[in-house]
């Protein structure tokens, strides 16, 4: 049978893969927010297209539900990684797979793609490579104003850009309701990913997330790399930090070097074919 997409989740953050060398697909902003669609469409929260094989490497194009362009996706590498597994494109357990956000290293922990971990690479603070408005400085327990208050936040890349609010209560309905108006702050010229992070001892913090392009999520690869981060620099955590969401858990370790060390599961959800009669909505 022909298979248009393959289906997978990680921590209930989940992810259609389609691959160039198996589909024909454009990658307009209009196919994507349809495939995407909970109801119209297939449902997702965004698109991994690949392996785009080039001269030995393979690439990753990550697409978040609105049709914006991602530079990174942890749970989509990992994700995407496992489909690398299962359709055979690599034969061995570490490989690189190279995305806008830059090359990462991906290592398959079990021998059946369900448990990856992934060197996400360093992070950065400084304002200019995330980016985020004002002097050029690094983005650590400044004041943001917004209309419902004023708000302590560390911003940083690892990739992808990210905003982190400490906090002594974290809900969904925080994230929804604060959300929205942080992703789109003058603040953040490529808009932003938000976390609102608790505490909850050395080894173990709590985010709700807000996702550029995707809005609220069960659980984030990058976030969780982005809030322990955060919460590293800010010195509330030691270097390995579990990550709690509602989704379920990721294990942080922050290496000497700097880079960001990602461990977490993926999950295979269906796969199938588009039906024309999916694309008339599009006329
Ligand atoms: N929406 C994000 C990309 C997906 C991040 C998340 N799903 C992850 O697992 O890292 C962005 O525009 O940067």
């Amino acid at each position: 049978m022909k298979v248009d997409y393959v289906k997978y989740h990680a921590l209930g953050n989940d992810y259609i893969v389609i691959d160039p060398n198996r589909t024909r697909l454009n990658l307009t902003k209009e196919n994507i927010e349809l495939i995407c669609h909970r109801n119209f469409g297939i449902g997702s929260d965004g698109i991994l297209y690949g392996p785009i094989l080039d001269s030995g490497s393979m690439k990753l194009r990550i697409l978040n539900p609105d049709g914006s362009e991602a530079e990174k996706s942890g749970n989509g590498i990992r994700i995407f990684s496992r489909y690398l597994f299962d359709q055979g494109y690599i034969n061995t357990n570490r490989f690189t797979l190279d995305t806008l956000g830059g090359k990462v290293l991906v290592t398959i922990l079990d021998g059946k793609g369900e448990l990856i971990r992934v060197d996400m690479g360093a992070v950065t603070f400084l304002s200019e490579s995330i980016p985020v408005a004002g002097l050029s400085r690094e983005v650590v327990d400044e004041v943001l104003e917004l209309d419902k208050g004023s708000f302590r936040i560390t911003c940083l890349s690892i990739g992808n850009p990210h905003c982190v609010f400490p906090m002594d209560m974290i809900s969904e309905g925080l994230a929804k309701e604060l959300g929205p108006v942080i992703e789109t702050h003058p603040m953040f010229p490529n808009r932003i990913n938000i976390q609102f992070l608790k505490i909850l001892d050395r080894k173990n913090i709590r985010i709700e997330i807000w996702e550029r392009g995707a809005g609220y999520t069960l659980a984030s690869g990058s976030s969780s790399c982005a809030a322990a981060s955060a919460a590293f620099k800010l010195g509330l955590v030691d270097h390995q930090v579990k990550v709690h969401m509602p989704g379920g858990v990721i294990d942080i370790d922050i290496n000497p070097d700097g880079h960001v060390h990602m461990t977490g599961s993926v999950s295979s959800v269906t796969s199938g074919t588009f039906s024309d009669e999916m694309w008339q909505r599009l006329g």
